[in-house]
């Protein structure tokens, strides 16, 4: 019963302040670019529903190392995990929270536009195997609220996240190399910064994400403003 109470109490906050869903921002970059860095800098406040991404339930799908196998054998194995990393970004992107702010790292958006991209490139994604991958990814888009409000673009060069994924060593990692990174940045860039490729879901704010810890602090702040957004946090006091 408490429960519903609580429902319908959240719920009329949101239609109080005329929202029916949070604020949503999507920390978007390459592998190694510091995203989860900045959502922990982000963690400690009240206001902030914080959605790291799910690789530990690509980890661990009933036993099975969705990532371990993709980056292994991609041809065998990118359907099936880009299968699994687009229902899991769609529960992040559709998780209800009580706070007016939703940050998540990554979302359904890049897997599609970036990593899917990225496997048709490299061609081990086949045409039907991307076709039906598009048709959830267009009904999806289409028939839910997945609207967000704001893009987090960690902008690096390959070589700074090629020494920072070689360094952090995920064991699934090991043999992504250089070119790979390369090839994602390009993706990257294309999206965010010269937005020439697939559309842009949100207004983008672009930090300089190589420079190191000692220096990151204040590109960090220079988007906290924009994530608070004061109409959303006051509305909800
Ligand atoms: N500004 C920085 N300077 C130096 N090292 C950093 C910086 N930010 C993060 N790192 C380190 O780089 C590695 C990757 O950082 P992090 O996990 O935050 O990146 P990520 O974008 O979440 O990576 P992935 O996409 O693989 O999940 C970690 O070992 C982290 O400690
Ligand atoms: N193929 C593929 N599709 C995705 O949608 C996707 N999203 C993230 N990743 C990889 C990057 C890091 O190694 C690791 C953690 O970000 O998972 C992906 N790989």
């Amino acid at each position: 019963m408490r429960n519903i109470a609580k429902r319908i109490l959240k719920m009329a906050n949101f239609l109080k302040e005329g929202r029916t869903r949070p604020y949503t921002v999507i920390v978007e970059g390459n592998i190694g670019s510091g995203k989860t860095t900045f959502l922990n800098y982000f963690n400690r406040n009240k206001d902030v529903c914080v959605l790291a991404e799910p690789v530990e339930m690509w980890r661990d799908c009933d036993g099975y190392n969705l990532l371990g196998a993709m980056y292994e054998d991609p041809k065998r194995w990118s359907f099936t995990f880009q299968s699994y990393v687009q229902l899991t970004m769609l529960q992040q992107h559709t998780k209800e929270t009580d706070l007016p702010i939703k940050l998540m790292e990554r979302s359904i958006y890049s897997a599609r536009y970036c990593f899917v991209e990225q496997l048709k490139r490299d061609k081990v994604l086949s045409g039907p195997s991307e076709s039906v991958i598009n048709a959830w990814f267009n009904w999806v888009t289409s028939n839910k609220n997945l609207d967000v409000d704001l893009v987090v673009y960690l902008r690096t060069t390959p070589e700074v996240v090629y020494e920072r994924m070689m360094k952090r060593n995920r064991a699934e990692e090991k043999s992504v190399p250089l070119e790979y990174l390369k090839s994602l940045h390009k993706i990257h860039e294309d999206w965010l910064y010269y937005k020439t490729l697939h559309h842009c879901p949100a207004p983008v704010i672009i930090l300089n994400a190589n420079l190191d810890r000692s220096n990151i602090a204040n590109e960090y702040e220079k988007c906290e403003s924009h994530i608070f957004n004061k109409e959303v946090v006051t509305a909800r006091a």
